[in-house]
């Protein structure tokens, strides 16, 4: 005779829902204290979730992006990363929490140091937080992913096109497995296929590393494809 299941106990484990990649409660930030762009924003994305932010052009997509990002320290309010606050610090957030979030602007030639080739530009936020040894290892598999290949890697920005500047960029971005990859714009600048191209890499990203997504934009259609839901940004701000 096999044995008797076991009765469930009530002593069983609770199943726990992981924290949200990102939260932004009461965000005032801006470049003019006594005018801010952003007025008590609140946003959530989930763990794991693609999140699009629609918005007319000048009323604080991109600033909202940065302190996401940790780029742009806010007036008020509380920014959480996987759960953990990232506000208040005296200076910035401490490396660890800096390094939880990716960041793709909308014009890589201002994002990307002109110097480097795309290989260095890709590898050095492992050198800067010393895992140099991993760049041999991942380089080369995370530069196929967003369609980098050959002698390009060795190029300079100056040799090579946007949409090839921007997937270093992306790569760059992606390079330290971040919870939250923020997407301000990231396809603007490009045409129809090299979006396409971008947008598929992070998703087969996405769906491997389970990666949150923020991503700002105009295109309401692209936006609406890519992510699991999309926000308006006067939605964000108190009723
Ligand atoms: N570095 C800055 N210094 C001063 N003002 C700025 C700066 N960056 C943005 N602004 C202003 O903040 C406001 C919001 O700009 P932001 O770029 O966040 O808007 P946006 O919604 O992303 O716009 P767009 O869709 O056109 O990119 C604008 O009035 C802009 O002029």
């Amino acid at each position: 005779m096999p044995e008797p299941a076991p009765e469930p106990t009530c002593e069983t484990a609770p199943e726990t829902t992981p924290e949200p990649a990102l939260e932004l409660r009461g965000i005032t930030a801006g470049y003019d204290r006594r005018e801010p762009v952003l007025r008590e924003v609140s946003l959530t994305v989930g763990d794991g979730e693609a999140v699009g932010l629609l918005g007319p052009s000048g009323c604080g997509k991109s600033t909202l992006a940065r302190v996401a990002a940790l780029l742009h320290r806010p007036q008020a309010g509380t920014v959480r990363l996987a759960g953990r606050p990232a506000h208040g610090f005296h200076h910035r957030a401490p490396r660890e929490l800096r390094t939880t979030v990716g960041v793709v602007f909308q014009q890589p030639r201002l994002a990307a140091d002109p110097r480097l080739t795309l290989a260095d530009l890709i590898a050095e936020p492992l050198r800067a937080t010393g895992r140099r040894a991993e760049v041999r290892v991942r380089l080369p598999a995370l530069a196929a992913s967003v369609g980098l290949g050959g002698d390009l890697l060795a190029r300079r920005p100056h040799e090579v096109s946007d949409g090839q500047l921007q997937r270093a960029c992306l790569a760059r971005a992606l390079v330290l497995r971040p919870r939250l990859l923020v997407c301000d714009e990231m396809t603007a600048m490009l045409d129809a296929s090299t979006t396409a191209a971008l947008v598929a890499a992070v998703e087969e990203y996405r769906r491997e590393h389970g990666t949150a997504l923020l991503a700002v934009g105009h295109d309401r259609v692209l936006l609406e494809r890519w992510c699991d839901r999309t926000v308006e940004f006067k939605t964000l701000l108190p009723r």
